[in-house]
């Protein structure tokens, strides 16, 4: 079996040529573009890139964009009142701390400090509380991203048997429980896991979330399976074995092209979503 490409590119296309059309329509009603604000403290290079993305991608898609850039040495209460001046500034319908932040900060209490009708990133308590009960609210992006490629190649996930791979709070986490929310049976691994290639070979969706370069691999797959690579390891590698894993699994997301574009894409249309609510 070679397995068939899930085209992150493709579905992400499609995502933000909608989410322009309503980014187009609020800016015609409410007489101002949807503003996305971007933090980024220090000068961590692929950080340097993702944020620079995102603001293209905004300003390409009709939302504005503000960057905030803070030094390496930033203390947690300085980051805390950037953001939360950001979270009381009506000309602000997003608000992005890109992670990771330099070590000295709490990077949870400064999650903390967006306010939740703008934490189109679905990072703070009140996002993945919403998420976990199901309730309507904003979805961390790559998790919010990885649901709508599975949904697009119309994978059916009630009663199957789904293996997360990593469990961070902004990816490993939060995708196991939208899983769970579709009624798929979830079981996470992670470094303390001491089967990961039978847990693994026991699944039929297996989502890699880890960040370590080809971990899992291919060999270990049960035929037919769905693979989601959400790695972003450096040099562009994912973290499954994509060759080998090509010729057992119905279906995998590439990496790059894969998951990558789906989580600016969500942020983005997230964004829209939080403007939409303040008219
Ligand atoms: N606050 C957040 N921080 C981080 C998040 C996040 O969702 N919120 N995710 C990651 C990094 N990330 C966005 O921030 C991100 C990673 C990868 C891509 C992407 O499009 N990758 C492309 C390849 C791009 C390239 O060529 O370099 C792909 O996979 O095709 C987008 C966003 C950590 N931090």
């Amino acid at each position: 079996m070679t397995a068939g490409t899930i085209d992150g590119t493709a579905v992400s296309r499609k995502l933000l040529a909608e989410t322009a059309e309503r980014a187009a329509a609020f800016t015609e009603k409410a007489g101002r573009a949807p503003c996305l604000a971007t933090v980024l403290v220090g000068h961590d290079p692929a950080s340097e890139t993702y944020v620079k993305m995102k603001r293209n991608r905004s300003r390409k898609n009709g939302i504005t964009s503000r960057a905030v850039e803070l030094p390496e040495t930033t203390t947690t209460d300085e980051l805390v009142a950037v953001i939360t001046e950001l979270s009381n500034d009506p000309e602000v319908d997003g608000i992005l701390l890109q992670h990771p932040v330099p070590a000295q900060i709490d990077e949870r209490a400064a999650f903390e400090a967006i306010a939740p009708g703008k934490d189109v990133d679905g990072v703070t308590m009140y996002s993945f509380a919403a998420m976990a009960f199901d309730l309507p609210g904003f979805h961390s992006c790559t998790p919010g991203g990885i649901m709508r490629l599975l949904d697009a190649y119309d994978v059916e996930l009630s009663g199957k048997h789904a293996v997360v791979v990593g469990r961070s709070p902004i990816l490993g986490k939060p995708v196991g429980m939208l899983l769970l929310n579709r009624h798929a049976t979830v079981t996470y691994c992670h470094s303390r896991t001491t089967d990961l290639a039978d847990q693994v070979g026991r699944a039929d969706v297996v989502v890699a979330a880890v960040g370590k370069p080809e971990l899992i691999k291919g060999e270990w797959l049960k035929p037919g399976a769905v693979v989601i690579d959400a790695g972003y390891n450096p040099g562009n590698v994912g973290d499954v074995e994509q060759s080998v894993a090509a010729e057992r699994a119905s279906l995998i997301t590439p990496v790059p092209g894969g998951v990558g574009p789906m989580t600016i894409a969500v942020l983005l249309e997230q964004t829209v979503s939080a403007a939409e609510a303040t008219i």
